[in-house]
């Protein structure tokens, strides 16, 4: 094929990829709307509020739960530090820092996050058009090249993370400290690449911060009957989850990190997350919130798509 249809694809697929981030950003809001989790930011980047169906807000729940639960833990394991980071790779519109902002989480904490330009863009102009979101941030001038905004505590950057020297330079340019103790935090973004670039973003990650986590959440289980039907779903959307054939569960999850540099890996799948981790009481309060139908408790049953990979690794 030739070079200009093939950059014309990757374009392509890669613009259907920034699409994600709307539909993501869509169901977090209806899950937070119903009740599941509580998060008064998120609103602010979308332009109504749709409900989605109970199943859907029943996985977006155990994901944002998840991943919360992740970041708690890191902040409690660095407590005694004089530094700390979150790197959230692929953050879309995703209310991070407003949210731990809002709790005053962050003490003594800088949240870095990387979208494509286009994303960063549209979020930057969302942030400054909103006198909440804007309120939250120190008084910032615009920022000279991808570093879209600036603030104390909060620094946006439009790149693409498979860039890796233009990465490492643009958050050497934004003050990350390499050396200091960092959360990266990857929500459903590397499997969207060949697996070739998301390998090299693992391996980057594990050389580069010594004193890192990594927790990335992705789906698993492409052959479970909800496996099948979310594959034929996201191939229709164009954007296609590549790490499913190569890393299917998590044993390979796990070999796949270890492989790449990290010292120690944890995986766990949503269900075991779900069951094991979240407390009895809650699970009974989000388990009232929606009546689910025949269909949503036999595909509920049927496989462990809310998979999570708590990857997490100290090099
Ligand atoms: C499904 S959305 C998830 C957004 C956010 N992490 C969340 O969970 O709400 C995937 C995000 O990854 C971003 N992404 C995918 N590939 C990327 C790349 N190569 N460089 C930068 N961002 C990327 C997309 O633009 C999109 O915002």
């Amino acid at each position: 094929m030739p070079t200009t249809n093939r950059k014309k694809q990757k374009q392509g697929r890669d613009t259907a990829v920034q699409g994600t981030n709307d539909s993501s950003v869509v169901s977090k809001v209806s899950a937070a709307a119903q009740g599941y989790f509580h998060d008064i930011f998120l609103q602010h980047f979308v332009c109504k509020v749709v409900r989605r169906a109970p199943l859907i807000n029943r996985g977006y729940y155990v994901r944002w739960r998840a991943v919360d639960h992740c970041i708690r833990r890191f902040f409690q394991v660095t407590e005694n530090c004089p530094k700390r980071q979150i790197l959230s790779l692929g953050a879309g519109f995703d209310s991070l820092y407003f949210r731990l902002h809002a709790d005053e989480a962050l003490v003594r904490a800088v949240v870095f996050e990387v979208d494509f330009p286009d994303v960063a863009r549209r979020k930057t102009a969302l942030i400054n058009s909103n006198i909440t979101l804007k309120g939250m941030l120190d008084a910032h001038l615009p920022c000279p090249g991808p570093v879209h905004v600036s603030s104390g505590q909060y620094h946006l950057l439009g790149l693409d993370v498979r860039e890796e020297s233009q990465v490492v330079e643009a958050l050497d340019a934004a003050g990350l400290d390499w050396a200091a103790p960092t959360l990266i935090l990857s929500e459903v973004v590397l499997t969207y690449m060949e697996t070739q670039w998301s390998d090299v973003v693992i391996s980057w990650a594990a050389k580069l911060l010594p004193q890192s986590l990594f927790v990335m959440y992705e789906q698993i289980h492409p052959d479970d009957p909800f496996g099948r039907i979310m594959q034929d779903h996201f191939l229709k959307l164009n954007s296609t989850l590549h790490a499913l054939r190569q890393y299917p569960d998590t044993a390979a999850q796990r070999r796949r990190f270890l492989d790449k540099g990290w010292e120690q890996c944890v995986c766990l799948d949503m269900n075991d997350f779900y069951l094991g981790l979240v407390p009895e009481e809650e699970r009974c309060r989000v388990e009232v919130l929606e009546p689910f139908d025949e269909y949503e408790v036999r595909l509920l049953k049927c496989g462990d798509h809310f998979t999570m990979r708590q990857v997490t690794g100290t090099t």
